[in-house]
């Protein structure tokens, strides 16, 4: 279980520039769940992913996993346990190695120190069985640098090597966003299947309104630093995209301010 407990962040504090990102969050995500996350500019989405992923450290609170405490624990270290998909598909992949380099790298997170890179025979047959999955033809272009693959083919294999080692939680930060609708429909099913089939712990946080409420067991909704709507599965179902924005309303007493929002 990750649990987020009474986590608060402020930059810039005591300045002109200080801003409040998060104030006593709380959250537990049970294993399985998969969390949308949506909000205002400026919510604290981004920031809540990052004090998970151990990007940035909170001023107050903890982060746990299975009752661990990891709050000072830097990221490296927790990359073994936390897959990320960034929105930016440059970010996840490195561009001069080939694909199955790529994938060696991500495997090799999940292992014990000295384990070489060198992609064994037995190895290659699970890197393309895996990429075969994806359904794009990857595991054909195999010696293909990531640089020539297109945004949505490495978001899939992104996608891939984030959740290779089973990680505790996978973080989806707008994962789908720069991608064109075809595109980021097939990352979204791709997503939907693997979270599915691994029963990944999920946080994704997501622009997307309807795409918000189709995916997952639950809902979170985040203003100037809190969580300020928490739907479970069974009132998920009845969600709509307009009754979403008017809950916003009613709870902040403001429109959702949102400039990348997409409805549906
Ligand atoms: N490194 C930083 N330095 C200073 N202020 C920051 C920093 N990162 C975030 N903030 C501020 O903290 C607040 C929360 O930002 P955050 O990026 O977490 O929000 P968000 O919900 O992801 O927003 P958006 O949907 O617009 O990307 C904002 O007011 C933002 O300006």
């Amino acid at each position: 279980m990750i649990e987020i407990s009474k986590v608060s962040k402020l930059f810039n504090p005591g300045t002109v520039d200080e801003k409040i990102a998060l104030i006593g969050i709380n959250l537990k995500l049970n294993p399985g769940d998969f969390i949308t996350v949506i909000g205002s500019n400026g919510a604290g989405k981004s920031t809540l992913m990052n004090i998970i992923s151990g990007v940035m450290k909170p001023d107050t609170g903890d982060v746990s996993i299975d009752g661990r405490v990891i709050t000072q624990q830097p990221e490296h270290r927790r990359a073994r346990w936390i897959g990320r998909v960034f929105q930016d598909p440059m970010a996840g992949t490195a561009p001069n190695m080939t694909i199955e380099e790529n994938m060696a790298m991500a495997y090799k997170r999940g292992q014990a120190r000295g384990f070489q890179i060198g992609v064994t025979k037995a190895r290659r047959a699970i890197f393309k069985e895996q990429l075969a999955k994806l359904g794009i033809g990857l595991e054909n272009r195999f010696k293909a640098k990531v640089g020539l693959l297109s945004g949505g083919e490495r978001q899939a294999l992104s996608l891939l090597m984030s959740t290779f080692t089973k990680p505790q939680i996978l973080l989806l930060d707008e994962h789908t966003a720069a991608l064109d609708p075809a595109r980021a429909e097939l990352i979204t099913s791709l997503t939907e299947t693997l979270v599915r089939e691994m029963s990944l712990t999920t946080l994704m946080v997501t622009h997307n309104m309807e795409q918000a409420i189709k995916l997952g067991n639950r809902l979170i909704m985040m203003d100037k630093g809190r969580i300020i709507l928490d739907v479970d599965a069974k009132q998920k179902k009845d969600l709509t995209v307009e009754r979403l924005l008017g809950e916003f309303e009613r709870i902040s007493g403001r429109k959702l301010a949102d400039d990348r929002v997409v409805l549906g």
